[in-house]
């Protein structure tokens, strides 16, 4: 296959829907720029939408199959990328759209947190052939029974690393609301700073701490394949690149988590247990630094999956739900705190942050509340 880019626009991306013919704009500039370039876009849902299909599914029955679960975030995605091609077809680009139907990105029936198995080239190459702009539906795939899968919340990043990995391009692009990686999420601790460069190590312990900012498996899989990740915000009708994600260079990040699930337990044995457990499950157990006690954290994985080991080994844990966790990465090092309370996590992650990077007399910007799309209500 041709080379080819391979950019994501988060749900950040698109707050209203014009946002989608801005980005059709630049596309299509890129396209007429460089004759013969072709374009995998990959997209996420609106802002909030996903949050509001996962409401709506649980109204309608709290039970439901984690297969309806999945078929119905998956949504989100399917609409946006359809409404990306809409606007790009519009300005007379050769685009197409695909989702988890026709993507060719085969999983386990591991629903919530699918495993990628395949990843079939044979429709997006033919697709390619014709088209110079392929948008692609994040964070989900099929089941060997033909059930749509997701990867995993926030899981768009995963599925533009899993495309530049089978198509053999060198970089992937992330575009968000951020300018980069930053010393810390700038709506929580506006001091925070962007960090230029980043190793693949660091920034997966990061990501899995929490730090939404990019997908923990992401990252891994782009160390896995030399995957340079190329972290950028959308400003001005063009992507402005902030951070590069790759060689190990020493950064340091503090991350807070919200919605963590604890798990304390008293013997070694039931601590590895219950994190191999975990492992199995394809989520990331974080162990806490605790003296006292062995703790294990989960954060923004899936709850239920916690359900059979609660039932198998129900006497040998304490489960304690939405705490928060304060990780501060210095490098590979990472040092974890649990909380209560965000308050204290905040305040926690402040003082870390000042003594990681002094702000005194630094002018520090401001940053108001995370936008959040007012038309994610029309999906439901
Ligand atoms: N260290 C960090 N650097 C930058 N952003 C961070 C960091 N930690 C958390 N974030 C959060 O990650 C968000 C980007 O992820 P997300 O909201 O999923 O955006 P997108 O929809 O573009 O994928 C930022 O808006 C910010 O709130
Ligand atoms: N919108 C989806 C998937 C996603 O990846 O979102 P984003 O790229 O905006 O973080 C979710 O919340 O799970």
């Amino acid at each position: 296959m041709d080379a080819t880019s391979i950019i994501k626009f988060g749900g950040s991306s698109f707050l209203n829907f014009h946002d989608y013919s801005k980005i059709a704009l630049f596309l299509s500039e890129c396209v007429r720029s460089y004759p013969g370039s072709k374009y995998i876009v990959v997209v996420s849902a609106m802002s909030g939408t996903t949050g509001r299909l996962k409401e709506a599914i649980d109204s309608i029955d709290p039970n439901a199959p984690k297969r309806v679960h999945d078929g119905t975030l998956a949504t989100g995605e399917i609409i946006s990328a359809h409404f990306l091609e809409a606007a790009t077809s519009r300005l007379g680009i050769r685009c197409c759209s695909l989702n988890a139907l026709n993507l060719g990105l085969k999983t386990n029936s591991e629903f919530g947190s699918a495993a990628c198995t395949e990843f079939d080239l044979t429709n997006i190459s033919r697709k390619l052939a014709y088209n110079d702009v392929i948008v692609v539906a994040g964070g989900q795939g099929v089941s060997e029974e033909q059930s749509i899968t997701m990867l995993g919340r926030n899981s768009s990043d995963y599925t533009a690393l899993l495309l530049a990995s089978a198509v053999g391009a060198t970089h992937c692009t992330i575009v968000s609301d951020v300018p980069g990686v930053m010393s810390a999420d700038p709506y929580l601790l506006p001091q925070a700073r962007t960090i230029k460069s980043i190793g693949f190590r660091t920034m997966a312990g990061v990501a899995e701490s929490g730090a939404k900012v990019l997908y923990g498996k992401a990252v891994s899989h782009a160390e896995k394949f030399g995957i340079e990740i190329r972290c950028g915000r959308f400003e001005n009708g063009e992507i402005n690149i902030y951070t590069t994600i790759g060689k190990e260079s020493p950064a340091s990040i503090v991350v807070v988590s919200k919605a963590v699930t604890i798990i304390s337990t008293e013997s070694k044995s039931d601590f590895d247990n219950a994190f191999e457990w975990l492992e199995l499950k394809n989520q990331s157990p974080l162990i806490i630094d605790n003296k006292k006690k062995r703790e294990i954290a989960f954060v923004g994985g899936d709850r239920s999956s916690l359900g059979k080991l609660e039932l198998l080994f129900k006497d040998a844990y304490s489960i304690t739900d939405n705490a928060y966790l304060v990780s501060e990465h210095i490098g590979l090092s990472v040092i974890r705190s649990s909380f209560a309370s965000h308050e204290a996590a905040v305040q926690h992650a402040s003082l870390r942050h000042e003594s990681l990077y002094p702000s005194a007399n630094a002018e520090v910007p401001e940053w108001t509340e995370k936008a959040r799309s007012e038309k994610s209500n029309i999906f439901i």
